[in-house]
């Protein structure tokens, strides 16, 4: 059997190997702007980056989604530009033609279903990320094999919901009603106290039966703990008090650029996970 040590050496190496061809296949020298996510994998994607050298990275932007994000661009000597900045730098506009001016957005995920669906959000940075996905021509998943499953909520049990901290408790009732089961304020530390995003938020975990795929919205029936993501995302973002849910489905990159509306959820275009034998799938 393998030791712990070795097992957490073969998924790091599976993270690497997905991120390293995830940047050999859609990363450009001509790109501006580029988004990065937040988590563990994505740090192996700035890395790839990062070797091309000043020469290509140079005169590229580089928009994270948090200040994890914002640390890992700048330690690997990149250019950071936060969202607003972005936005004022490209003159976004209400009659702006371009509502996706990131040329790419590369990050992880906790789990991706078979149409590209994801739950994210475990480390708590889901707003700031479907806000970068939203500005993004196309989103790139990466992760190790762990998290590819058929359906939402196989492996991972619960959706991260942000909360206005005033709201929690209200929230957590309501999770309640809809279905979820034990939905719980996030913690961490040695001293348990309550997570504070980096919008200064609460995040409450909020356990769900497995997901439906969209496609099989034909068998919805939330009574029975039956939702597809579109469907559970849409009725958890109708609470007073929730900011975002960690439910990235519905359209994608290339659809999203021809609706100038609010849309809901930005789902990758396109997903690699590393395998501890040193393949890498992908999906999409
Ligand atoms: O809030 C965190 C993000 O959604 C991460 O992208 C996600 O949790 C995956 O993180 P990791 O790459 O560390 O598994």
């Amino acid at each position: 059997m393998a030791s712990a040590a070795a097992s957490t050496n073969l998924i790091e190496s599976a993270k690497r190997a997905a991120c390293r061809q995830a940047v050999a296949n859609h990363f450009s020298p001509n790109f501006t702007y580029v988004g990065i996510g937040s988590g563990s994998t994505v740090a192996y994607v700035v890395e790839a980056i990062a070797e091309l050298g000043p020469s290509v990275t140079g005169k590229m932007k580089f928009v994270p989604t948090g200040s994890g994000s914002t640390a890992l661009i700048r330690n690997a000597g990149l250019s950071v530009l936060q969202v607003p900045d972005l936005l004022l730098e490209v003159g976004f506009h209400p009659e702006s033609t371009d509502h996706q001016p990131i040329d790419i957005y590369f990050d992880g995920a906790d789990e991706v279903d078979a149409e590209l669906n994801c739950i994210k959000g475990g480390g708590a940075c889901h707003f700031q990320e479907k806000l970068v996905s939203r500005l993004s021509k196309s989103f790139i998943c990466v992760a190790d094999s762990r998290k590819k499953v058929d359906r939402l909520l196989t492996n991972w049990t619960y959706v991260p919901v942000e909360v206005s901290p005033m709201g929690g408790e209200y929230v957590r009732r309501e999770l309640l009603r809809l279905g979820s089961t034990d939905p719980k304020i996030r913690v961490s530390g040695p001293t348990f106290i309550r997570t504070i995003t980096d919008n200064h938020n609460h995040i409450i975990d909020a356990p769900f039966p497995t997901l439906l795929l969209n496609s099989e919205a034909d068998k919805l029936d939330p009574a029975k703990g039956l939702w597809t993501p579109d469907a559970l995302l849409a009725r958890i973002k109708k609470i007073f008090g929730v900011l975002e849910v960690g439910i990235f489905s519905g359209l994608n990159g290339p659809q999203v650029a021809q609706l100038s509306t609010d849309i809901e959820g930005v789902k990758p275009v396109k997903a690699y996970f590393g395998t501890p034998d040193g393949k890498v799938e992908t999906l999409g």
